[in-house]
């Protein structure tokens, strides 16, 4: 079997972990991670209220429109997202880590204003509970990974544990594609480049998401009951100068009136962050991060974030933050 017909399947408890994290990570920047430990009733408890939400009436959606949060969190309905310029079909709700607003004053970063309040819909307490227990368990999970992943490569386990802790800016997403948008486009969402460390993902059993590899083309990422797509994120590739590669994928609309249901979980650190090049033994060997004038990568998080946010999602950028649609 050509290796590019599977992804590879990594288990964390696996003996050979580092051998194969190593060249998973290195030679394919995506993977499917099993052995992780978080149990089917817990991604049921997540799964569940997921469904209830999407089921609720579109007016309690759009009581919770993102348009209304200068922080990005909320509902984004259908054709509202924005990536590579054209338009995603797809609806989501962001929620982040759950904490005051802190608006930035003028001599501050302007990143300051990805951190505020989630909007929770009222008629499902049970999301609220459900959401943030995720982002807590899967933070340990994406932290023991991290960690894993330094070892493989020779670095020091610990390097990055100081910018994450009880200030890191974690982000999750749950994501509807409804089927075809029945304009001849395909575009769930566009190519794009996740921007924080890695990036945990829950798929169901429709599938449609694609991952870019050396070759150039866009490979089927086939859904595996269990485990979570994993993905390189650009930290990933500032922290070893390229070494590791953040990479690229998109979905592909489901066709028809197909639904499809994922759970990205991004790993991120604190949004002050500077990510600091992690000492190990390929380092000398690292080609240097991919230069794109159309997405330059930030070693300060938070600007690598509030680039994305502000590109993806327009008409929250022109409501509250037009003075900044260039971060600085
Ligand atoms: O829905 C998926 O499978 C991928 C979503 C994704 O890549 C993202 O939201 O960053
Ligand atoms: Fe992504």
């Amino acid at each position: 079997m050509s290796s590019y017909q599977q992804l590879p399947i990594i288990d964390l408890t696996a003996p050979d972990l580092h051998a194969r994290l190593h060249s998973a990570a290195h030679d394919v920047g995506f993977f499917q991670l099993v052995g992780h430990g978080v149990s089917a009733e817990e991604t049921e408890r997540l799964l569940s209220a997921m469904r209830k939400f999407f089921a609720l009436p579109e007016a309690e959606r759009l009581a919770l429109d993102n348009i209304n949060s200068p922080h990005f969190r909320g509902y984004t309905r259908t054709g509202d997202e924005r990536t590579g310029g054209a338009r995603d079909w797809r609806d989501q709700l962001d929620i982040g880590a759950e904490r005051a607003a802190r608006v930035p004053g003028p001599d501050e970063a302007s990143y300051w204003w990805l951190q505020g309040p989630n909007q929770w819909p009222a008629a499902l307490p049970e999301l609220r509970v459900a959401a943030l227990a995720w982002i807590d368990r899967l933070s340990a999970v994406a932290q023991r990974l991290l960690r894993e992943l330094l070892v493989a490569i020779g670095a020091p386990a610990d390097f990055y544990d100081p910018i994450f802790g009880d200030r890191a800016h974690p982000h999750l997403k749950l994501v509807r594609y409804p089927g075809s948008a029945g304009d001849g486009g395909d575009q769930g969402v566009g190519a794009h480049k996740d921007y924080g460390f890695l990036t945990l993902l829950l798929q169901d059993q429709v599938g449609g998401l694609q991952v870019q590899r050396a070759d150039g083309f866009f490979h089927d990422v086939p859904p595996l009951p269990g485990a979570f797509v994993v993905n390189l994120g650009e930290l990933l590739e500032v922290a070893t100068n390229g070494y590791l590669v953040a990479t690229n994928h998109r979905v592909v609309s489901p066709p028809g009136a197909t639904e499809r249901f994922s759970v990205p979980f991004f790993y991120n650190p604190r949004l002050d962050a500077r990510v600091e090049p992690v000492p190990f033994p390929y380092a000398s060997s690292a080609p240097g991060i991919t230069a794109d004038p159309g997405n330059p990568l930030f070693a300060e998080y938070g600007y690598n974030e509030l680039k994305g946010k502000l590109r993806a999602h327009p008409l929250v950028a022109e409501r509250h933050h037009s003075g900044l649609l260039t971060p600085a």
